[in-house]
This record gives C-alpha cells, sequence and structure tokens, in this order.
C-alpha cells in the first residue's frame, strides 16, 4: 500500500506538471482526482482517467486499451520521453490491452459492460474503455442504426421500377450504373440509408426523387409526414431550396402523374436538428425523446457529417420506430468538433460498397441497375443500406481534381493542379499576411460596395432589398482558417482585416460593434433565436439613431437583433474551416498557418477546398505545410463500427 500511496503523488506531479505546460487539460486532472475519489484508485486507474478525459477533448468517444498498451505517447501525440516519465510515476502498467481491461475491470469506478452497474463514471466495454455517457450514447446510436438497417421492408419491385424510369432519364449505355437510382431503390426498402458523396454529387437531387417515389408508391402518401432537417440554420435553407427546385423539375417532368406541387406545399420549412428536436434553455435534454417521438414518418437529414454523437443519439431516440431515416452528408468532410465520427464510422464501406447477393439482385429488380462485381462483398447489413454516389456535376473543373487529389492523398498531384494556372485555382506560397489582407480587400469589395452605397443614399428606398443585398455580397467570398489564434488565425486576421479595411475608408470601426461589422454567433441563444454558426451583418437601426441591429438571412426572409443583446459572437471576415461546413462561396480562400499542429488534416484541407464554388485560393506562409496536412489523416477512436456488428 505504501508504494502504491508513493506512485499516486509522483503521478499527481506529472500530471499537474503537464498541465503546467499546456500539454493536459486542467479538466481532465480534475476528472482523474473525481474518479480517485470514489473509491480505491490504483495509478493505472488514474492515468487512464486523464488521459480517457483528455482523448474525448480530441474528439475520441473511447480508450482503446490495445493501442494503451502498445503506442501509448502516440495517443495524445506526445514525445516518448513525456511518456516515460508518466509511466515510470504511475508504477508498472499492463502491457497488453487484455491486461489493461482486467485491470480496470477490477476497480470500483468502473461498470463492466456485462455486470452490475450502479452508476460508476466510466464503462468498460471488451477492451474499450469510455465515459459513461459517451457508451450510452453510442450504445444507442448503434443499437438503433444496426436494427433500422436489418429491418429490411417488402418492396413491389416491379412498381418502384416502373417509378423510377419515370423519376429518372435513361443513362447512357456503358456508363456503368447510375448510383443515383439504385440509392433510391435501396432506401425505399429500408428504414434507414445514407446517401454519401462529395459536393455536386446529386445528393439533393436524389432525395428529391426519392420523396416522389415515396409519395408515389407509400400507401396512404396523402397524409405521410416529411420533416427535413440539418446541424445548421444555413444548412436546413440550403437543404429546403435544392428539395423545392428539385421537385418543381421534376413536376415540370412527370406532370399530372405525380401531384408534386402538393408533396412540397406539405414539407414545411427546414429545421436545425436543435429546433427539431426542442431544444430547451438551460438543458441538455430535449422535449422529444422516446417517450415524447418526432411527429414524422419520413427524416431527411443533410450534412450529416457535422452531426455529433450526443445529437445523433438523441435524434435517434426521438425517431419513431416507423419512420424512415436518411442521411445525407459527405464522409470525407471534417468531423464534428465535439466527441464522435460518426457519418465517417457509418459510411466505413461506402468506397467499396460490399453490397451481398441479395442486394444486387434486389437493385437490379427495383431499379434495373447493375451493381458491377467490384462493390460485391459481404458488408454488414448497414453496408447494404448505404450507397455513394460517385461522379460531381459540379466540380468537374480544377477545383474539383484538387479536392480528389487531396482525398486520395496524392500531394504531388494536388500541387500541380494548385500551380498549374488554370482559371479557378490559386496558390500563394511563401505568402505574407498582407497578401491576405489584399485578398480581403478585394473579395469584401463588393460587399463593402453595395454597404457603402446604401448609407450614403441613406438607404430611403426600398431598405429591405438593400439589406439582403448586403448579406447576399456578404456570402460570395470567405476567409478559411485552420487554426483560431494567431497570424494566420481567426483572430489575428480579423483583425488585421478590420484595420485594412479601415485604412482604405471603406469601414469605421469603433468599439465592438460598428456598422458593416459582419458576425458570427457562437453559442445557441434561445432567448433572441440565433444559434451557432448563424452569421449576420451589423446595419444602423432604422427605428433607433445610433443604434445598430445585426440582420440574419433565414431561407427566403431576412430578421434582426439589437446588437446589444448579442452576448456570443466574433467578427466573421475569417472563419474557421470547422464553422464553415454547410456553407458554400463564390470565392474562397483558405489560409494556412506556419507551422503544422494536430488540428491540419487532410479532412480540414479538402472540406476548405470543397467550399468554394468558383474560386478557391490557398494561402500558405511555410512551403511544406500543404504536403504535410495531406499526409495526416484524421483519427477518431469509437467502437460504433463494432458495437453495429455485434
Ligand atoms: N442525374 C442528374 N441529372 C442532371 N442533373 C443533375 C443530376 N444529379 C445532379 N444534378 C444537378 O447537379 C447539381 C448538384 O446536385 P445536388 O445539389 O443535388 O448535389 P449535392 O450532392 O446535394 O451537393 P452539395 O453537397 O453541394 O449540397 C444540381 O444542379 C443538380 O440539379
Amino acid at each position: 500500500m505504501a508504494r502504491l500511496d508513493a506512485n499516486i503523488e509522483t503521478l499527481w506531479a506529472e500530471l499537474g506538471r503537464l498541465a503546467e505546460e499546456g500539454e493536459l487539460r486542467r479538466l481532465s486532472c480534475a476528472f482523474a482526482r473525481f474518479v480517485a475519489s470514489l473509491g480505491a484508485a490504483p495509478p493505472a486507474l488514474v492515468l487512464a482517467s486523464a488521459l480517457l478525459s483528455e482523448l474525448e477533448g480530441h474528439g475520441h468517444s473511447c480508450l482503446q486499451l490495445g493501442d494503451l498498451a502498445a503506442s501509448p505517447a502516440e495517443l495524445l501525440g506526445w514525445s516518448e520521453d513525456q511518456w516515460k516519465l508518466l509511466a515510470r510515476a504511475a508504477g508498472p502498467l499492463p502491457k497488453s490491452g487484455k491486461a489493461w481491461a482486467q485491470l480496470l475491470a477490477g476497480c470500483e469506478q468502473v461498470w463492466d459492460r456485462d455486470a452490475f452497474n450502479y452508476d460508476q463514471p466510466l464503462v468498460l466495454d471488451g477492451e474499450r474503455l469510455y465515459l459513461r455517457r459517451y457508451w450510452r450514447d453510442e450504445t444507442l446510436v448503434a443499437d438503433a442504426i444496426g436494427a433500422r438497417a436489418r429491418e429490411v421492408r417488402e418492396v413491389d419491385a416491379k412498381e418502384v421500377r416502373a417509378w423510377l424510369d419515370v423519376l429518372f432519364a435513361a443513362k447512357p449505355q456503358g456508363e456503368g450504373p447510375d448510383w443515383q437510382k439504385l440509392a433510391c431503390a435501396i432506401a425505399l426498402r429500408g428504414s434507414v440509408a445514407i446517401i454519401t458523396g462529395g459536393p455536386g454529387t446529386g445528393k439533393t437531387y436524389t432525395v428529391a426523387r426519392l420523396l416522389a417515389l415515396l409519395f408515389a408508391t407509400a400507401p396512404e402518401s396523402g397524409s405521410q409526414r416529411i420533416a427535413l432537417a440539418a446541424p445548421t440554420g444555413k444548412a436546413a435553407a440550403r437543404l429546403k431550396e435544392s428539395i423545392d427546385k428539385a421537385l418543381g423539375e421534376l413536376a415540370d417532368r412527370v406532370g399530372a402523374d405525380l401531384p408534386l406541387r402538393e408533396l412540397t406545399q406539405r414539407m414545411g420549412a427546414a429545421r436545425t436538428l436543435h429546433s427539431l428536436l426542442g431544444a430547451r434553455p438551460d438543458s441538455r435534454a430535449f422535449a422529444h425523446h422516446a417517450g415524447n417521438p418526432l411527429d414524422v414518418d419520413v427524416l431527411i437529414v443533410d450534412e450529416a457529417s457535422m452531426v455529433h454523437l450526443e445529437m445523433m443519439a438523441s435524434l435517434l431516440d426521438a425517431l419513431p420506430p416507423g419512420a424512415t431515416l436518411i442521411l445525407l452528408g459527405d464522409k470525407d468532410q471534417l468531423a464534428s468538433v465535439e466527441a464522435g465520427a460518426v457519418l465517417g464510422d457509418l459510411c466505413h464501406d461506402a468506397q467499396v460498397g460490399a453490397y451481398s447477393a441479395q442486394t444486387r439482385d434486389y437493385v437490379q429488380a427495383a431499379s434495373g441497375e447493375e451493381i458491377p462485381g467490384d462493390f460485391l462483398g459481404d458488408g454488414g447489413a448497414l453496408a447494404q443500406q448505404t450507397v455513394m454516389l460517385r461522379h460531381s456535376r459540379r466540380f468537374g473543373g480544377p477545383i474539383g481534381q484538387l479536392a480528389l487529389a487531396v482525398n486520395a492523398g496524392d500531394a504531388a498531384r494536388a500541387e500541380t493542379v494548385l500551380r498549374s494556372g488554370e482559371e479557378g485555382v490559386r496558390w500563394i506560397e511563401q505568402a505574407q499576411q498582407q497578401q491576405v489582407l489584399q485578398l480581403a480587400q478585394s473579395g469584401y469589395g463588393a460587399y463593402l460596395d453595395v454597404l457603402n452605397t446604401g448609407l450614403k443614399a441613406g438607404f430611403n428606398t426600398n431598405r429591405e432589398e438593400w439589406v439582403r443585398q448586403v448579406l447576399q455580397r456578404f456570402e460570395s467570398f470567405r476567409i478559411l482558417c485552420a487554426v483560431r489564434d494567431g497570424e494566420w488565425g481567426v483572430s489575428g486576421l480579423n483583425e488585421a482585416i478590420a484595420h485594412r479595411l479601415a485604412q482604405a475608408g471603406l469601414l469605421r470601426p469603433s468599439g465592438d460593434w460598428y456598422v458593416g461589422r459582419p458576425v458570427m454567433v457562437t453559442r445557441n441563444d434561445y432567448a433572441t433565436s440565433v444559434y451557432n454558426g448563424d452569421i449576420g451583418v451589423t446595419l444602423p437601426d432604422p427605428g433607433r439613431p445610433g443604434a445598430l441591429r445585426v440582420y440574419f438571412m433565414e431561407g427566403d426572409t431576412v430578421r434582426s437583433v439589437l446588437a446589444t443583446r448579442l452576448r456570443n459572437v466574433e467578427t466573421a471576415f475569417a472563419m474557421t474551416v470547422h464553422k464553415s461546413q454547410g456553407s458554400e462561396f463564390r470565392h474562397t480562400v483558405l489560409a494556412l498557418p506556419r507551422e503544422r499542429g494536430a488540428v491540419l488534416t487532410r479532412e480540414l484541407v479538402y472540406t476548405g477546398i470543397t467550399r468554394a464554388s468558383e474560386q478557391f485560393t490557398l494561402v500558405s506562409p511555410a512551403g511544406a505545410v500543404l504536403a504535410e496536412a495531406i499526409a495526416q489523416r484524421t483519427h477518431r477512436t469509437s467502437g460504433l463500427r463494432g458495437m453495429i456488428a455485434r
């Protein structure tokens, strides 16, 4: 016992030192102390608790004990020396994942999945250690998705095929299968389907046809309740706009055979997931859950890569058993800021297909499409309900080539495209911050022009149209950063851009709030109905001289909030790539930092590039950073796939 105590004190000292050095969050130390306070705490448990909490901060949902035994320093990117000091302080540590699991299973703070539950903070599931909350969320998601994927509905394949032939134009021979058509057939037979694909691959185009198909084939289609949702307000508005457009075009095509305009009218607005589930101020709990499920038959969720584990668990909990869930998203985009990489995990087999012979036969009968042999395999139930769209209609040019090269991890090819001089892509190498400021001044030129012209004219005539124009112009250009701090981070660039625009006489910043300040909301605020990620522009309040209001675009409508009522906002000339997900800008500038770091990954670069619709400019102060970023993949540990399979 004396030896244990001695170890523990040295271990606390080591953990404290790491926290001092900024290598460990204080929260992780505090969590380990909390675990230790609940009972006898061998140093190995204290160490595992601190690591687990730290990993959660990096987006992992659990600690793989096998990794902890095999390559502990790598887990958090620590040096071998740092780890050795910790390991020595903690005394002899288990040598394998199994031995770690045995040791932890004996601790009273750890709930073994198969044993008695009395509210311990940690859960041991095989050789994975979880914070209780994440284990519960991951189990819920795995059980709900797994059960839905295994539930295959009876389908009249002949009828479905006849409708699909009406809804999709015939494809030229020899071009391989029409994955969009195939996706509709697959989604129709299940209570869950995942449609993944890069930008412009037709995810919304496909889902509009799926809705038409459901409408045409469901026995009581007239009363079907369809809900559209996305993680952010902007993504929700884009989803609704694209679906309405696609259904409108389709209605013209199918004519009186299917009253699709009726379907569009019945669908209502797309909502954020928070609003759909009934978020409540000051509470993590939603109004809708298993006891009070959502009133829907079909739920379509776009930008699913942004949905974090806890939100996905809440969503699945609130979904009634008979309802159909369709997840749309790009599996290669950055995962959510919060823990989990749910879409990425669920789409594990999407690239290879891994379709069974049964799926192949069904698809052939219901859509007339043949799944090529390369895509057949022995994937699980979820793989059978997942389709990857592979052909982008919007991204054929250099931006598309660049995105493909980055996604494939081919840095040399990406650099060639960037240096090609082709219209649409540009690379400013060995850049100075001044060059980003120049880009900002010209990129935001149209925005500032409309803003200042209106201000000068006193915006007496058609003020609403002017506000709309200001907001739209602002949305056509954006500077994206990989990091928050420093000269190449969001805060440094925002400050420098505002200063530059002021020097050029285009803005008059004074104090926190000034006319023309674009802002992004950083926390949901139910009192003012503004949500994390919403972007607005500050303009004079027409009713109160001297007062300022922030204007937000919500679909087609503009709403405003008194600037002084917004507490959690930051300037938005520059924003992080994370926050830009779900948005698209005509010209996107991606500013990389001088040094590589853990956040600089392939997924981040890919997400940044795919935010550009016409022009992409990469700005990097140091040459090698791009290649290093492309080589570094996001890795998030989770047990989701294993849980779905069991
Ligand atoms: N099979 C098709 N035939 C003709 N046009 C198509 C087809 N599929 C998609 N499109 C068109 O390609 C464009 C992109 O499609 P869509 O918006 O559905 O893609 P997406 O994958 O949802 O893109 P994003 O991820 O950017 O939202 C749209 O203009 C759409 O009308």
